[in-house]
């Protein structure tokens, strides 16, 4: 049991150009602690609620001030709670805990080394581990948390958790680890399932909730929320980018300025010994909490009130479970209050190993948001929680193993009592038997024994199978062993026959491959590449198997934001996308992938290079060894003398494949930064497509406000002159041939338009009285050439070109 206070981390957020900065110091004390002064100015302090201090100072781990990195926050918060401790669980005999300094002392023998691993937090070891950001809208949290859209180094902790945790189980093949992902929502007091497939039906509303059920320990499981299994780093991030992309689409219009709601990422690791019963769970919970900014401040009304109301609710409940846990002898604490502290119970005051990140944004409007996230911050600082090694037994391999017992217990009582069992020995233990038989034969050891338990019929079996071995050898014909008396000296000669023939075998292997240029290994200790065969096997192409296509498809199944869209409605998406504030940023990360992808293709080219090189040299030298072989016929001692050609074939093979294995892992990071950019851009381009979808239906409903005043008059429009001169087809294609008056309507609309030009107020598509002819006969398409024809004339209004 590991007992410990949750550890808290300040971050401070870059301020933009144009923020007043607030006034704040940070400060290193001896016991490597920090502290974070923020001052109130003067101008401020009326306002605020203790107007006596002008100077607060708080205590944290560490703060990390405006220029701090994602891969600082990863090493110094992430890393140590998914630490890898492998050595930990192998070597736990050896090792020593101080608890002040929560380190782990482990001694590797035979020499006596201190090697200390500080063991506070720790995923893979069993533990579960929370990593929570808190913070007003806008301080960064699902910045520190997931990360920032732009840029590969703007990865969060999640990406790099995942990336770490993944590394580390592919270097332990002591154990064998199981990982699942679950994405949880919390939104008004409501779990959804991020990852749930049923996301496409896209309304929030129409998805199972996720509830939360207690069993009688008290333990928290969460109905409807889905583990899916990654087996690989690739396969858990595309889970993050689906369940991102799930809650972006899920989003309201009204909600999109800021995340208003808590989402926990969890990732839940299970490691086995091969052949134990005894299995570790840890789960590690990244959660990214709703912005925790006032009501009041925020002046919002209607469903942002509701929002806001929900958001403080759970917060205001998270923080009551908070006081609650800092105050001693508080025998009740009220978790049950909110979804939120219902799931991160453990987190809170339980088995756990807990790490808050304040995210503060500190400039001069924010100060008091900024001081009561520190002050939230220091109360979390009181909190102990008690973490415990989750281990349980596997039932299935206890219930194998005293089925066993059971079984040896009976064959003693057999072999004592004196009864003798009837039935036959089954198939499978006579191929056991045999087995043990044949391997207590070959075994030069003379103190060998052959167990075979206190079972008569095993015992029984043996014997004869023994007789009968002998009585084989006896035979006049076997003159292997009939011709000599002293079975050590036979015994002896059968084994040099016995590897000559094998030797004979080899070379005839090697020769029959040769004549059928088979690329078969030829024997492992000759090459040697058993080490690493996954990597020198797995080609350039291999490596980005996973298309984006198949990835941008899934995601389309999911969000089922692609559609077909009409002619004016594309076009209409075209200029959107020309004006968009995030176009450049998908343009520059265009332009990067690219670039990647050019560089990955020129490595990949090395690497196939290098590889075809080491099949060429391996090929020489098995074709050294063949003419080796083939010599050795004719003089066998020639086979145990060195070859210098051999051996400079071997060291320019091992230099081949040092630079292989490095060129190949620079590949797989190349690897996975592409991959990271494909998904921000796929991100962007939902997001793209989402916002055009909500301005295209808001374009829509206006004009379906205006309809009933088209009605009246007639449903023809009139259109600016400028929207014609600029696209003179983008409609006229729509109207069908065989309507003549409408083509004429269209005429009229032309020459009356110039009218309309020189009037910003009028240049809005406006009604006129004339004949009830529609553009097309088509209710709908008429809809969506009006709403494109008043879309694009607002965004040309927007640009400042609706009066040219
Ligand atoms: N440390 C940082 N460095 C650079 N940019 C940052 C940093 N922190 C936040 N940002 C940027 O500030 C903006 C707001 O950040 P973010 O969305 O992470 O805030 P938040 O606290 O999660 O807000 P909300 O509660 O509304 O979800 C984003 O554009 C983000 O990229």
């Amino acid at each position: 049991m590991v007992k410990q206070t949750i550890q808290i981390y300040a971050r401070v957020k870059p301020l933009g150009r144009r923020q007043p900065p607030g006034i704040y110091s940070v400060e290193e004390d001896e016991a490597s602690a920090f502290s974070l002064e923020i001052i109130v100015p003067r101008d401020l302090a009326d306002g605020f609620v203790n107007n006596k201090r002008e100077s607060y100072k708080f205590k944290f781990q560490k703060v990390f001030d405006q220029e701090s990195k994602q891969d600082e926050i990863f090493e110094a918060i992430a890393k140590p709670v998914a630490e890898c401790h492998i050595l930990l669980t192998t070597v736990m005999s050896h090792f020593e805990c101080d608890l002040k300094t929560k380190t782990l002392y482990v001694h590797c023998y035979p020499r006596k080394i201190f090697i200390y691993v500080n063991y506070r937090r720790s995923a893979l070891a069993g533990y579960n581990g929370t990593i929570f950001a808190y913070g007003q809208t806008g301080s960064g949290k699902t910045f520190t948390i997931t990360g920032g859209a732009e840029r590969y180094s703007d990865r969060g902790i999640i990406p790099r958790t995942l990336s770490y945790i993944f590394q580390q189980l592919q270097k332990d093949s002591s154990k064998v680890y199981t990982t699942h992902i679950s994405y949880l929502e919390i939104y008004n007091e409501c779990g959804y399932d991020l990852l749930d497939p049923r996301h496409e039906a896209s309304k929030l509303e129409d998805l199972p909730k996720v509830t939360i059920m207690e069993d009688p320990d008290q333990n928290i499981h969460l109905k409807h929320l889905s583990l899916q299994q990654a087996t690989n780093e690739e396969e858990a991030l595309n889970l993050l980018f689906l369940g991102d992309t799930n809650r972006m689409i899920a989003e309201t219009p009204m909600n999109q300025a800021s995340t208003r709601s808590h989402c926990i990422f969890t990732i839940h690791i299970s490691s086995k010994e091969p052949g134990s019963a005894t299995i570790r769970r840890s789960k590690l919970h990244l959660v990214d909490l709703a912005g925790s900014e006032r009501v009041a401040k925020t002046g919002v009304g209607g469903q942002l009130l509701t929002e806001a109301k929900y958001i403080n609710l759970s917060l205001h409940y998270l923080e009551q479970v908070i006081i609650a846990l800092s105050e001693k002898n508080r025998s009740h604490i009220p978790y049950r209050n909110s979804m939120m502290t219902s799931v991160l119970r453990d987190s809170l005051g339980g088995n756990c190993m807990t790490t808050m990140i304040a995210t503060l944004s500190i400039d001069k409007r924010n100060i008091d948001e900024s001081i009561s996230t520190c002050r939230f911050a220091q109360r979390v600082a009181l909190i102990k929680n008690e973490a415990i090694l989750n281990e349980e037994i596997d039932p299935r391999l206890i219930i194998a193993r005293l089925k066993k017992e059971v079984q040896d217990l009976r064959n003693e009582l057999a072999m004592v009592t004196g009864e003798q069992r009837q039935e036959e020995l089954t198939e499978e233990e006579l191929q056991q038997v045999d087995e043990q038989i044949k391997s207590f034969l070959e075994d030069m050891d003379p103190e060998s024994t052959l167990e075979l338990g206190a079972d008569m019929r095993k015992i029984k079996h043996s014997f004869n199978h023994l007789k009968r071995l002998v009585n084989n050898a006896k035979l006049p014909n076997n003159h292997l062993l009939a011709s000599d008396t002293n079975n050590s000296i036979g015994y002896e000669e059968l084994k040099k026959l016995k590897d000559l023939l094998q030797q004979r075998d080899n070379e005839i292997n090697i020769l029959v491959n040769m004549l059928k240029k088979e690329k078969k290994k030829v024997q492992d200790a000759l090459l040697q590449l058993s080490a690493s065969p996954k990597e020198i096997t797995t080609s350039e192409s291999e490596m980005f198997s996973v298309p984006l296509e198949n990835r941008s498809s899934l995601l389309h199944r999911n969000t089922g934001v692609r559609g077909e869209m009409s002619l004016g409605r594309k076009e209409a998406f075209e200029i959107f996308k020309r004006d968009y504030a995030d176009s450049i940023t998908i343009e520059d990360n265009k332009q990067l992938l690219k670039q990647r992808f050019a560089e990955a293709k020129s490595l990949g080219e090395k690497v196939n290079e290098i590889r075809n090189k080491i099949n060429h040299l391996k090929e020489e030298i098995t074709q050294r060894h063949m003419q080796k072989a083939a010599q050795a016929v004719v003089s066998p001692r020639q086979m145990n003398e060195p070859d210098p050609i051999e051996e400079t074939l071997r060291t320019q093979m091992e230099r081949e494949k040092k630079s292989y294995k490095t060129m190949f892992t620079h590949l797989k990071g190349m690897k996975i930064e592409i991959e990271h950019l494909q998904l921000l851009m796929e991100k962007a381009k939902v997001k793209l497509q989402k916002d055009f979808e909500i301005w295209w239906s808001e374009e829509a409903r206006n004009l379906q406000d205006e309809k009933p005043l088209l009605q009246n008059s007639t449903s023809v429009v009139k259109i600016p002159p400028s929207l014609l001169e600029a696209q003179p087809h983008s409609y006229g294609t729509r109207v069908p041939n065989n309507s003549r008056a409408s083509f004429n309507e269209e005429q009229s609309v032309k020459s009356s338009g110039s009218r309309l030009s020189n009037s910003p107020s009028k240049a809005r598509i406006s009604p006129v009285q004339s004949s009830s002819i529609s553009f097309t006969g088509d209710h709908q398409t008429d809809a969506d050439i009006l709403a494109f024809i008043r879309a694009r004339q607002n965004l040309i209004q927007k640009k400042g070109l609706g009066n040219k």
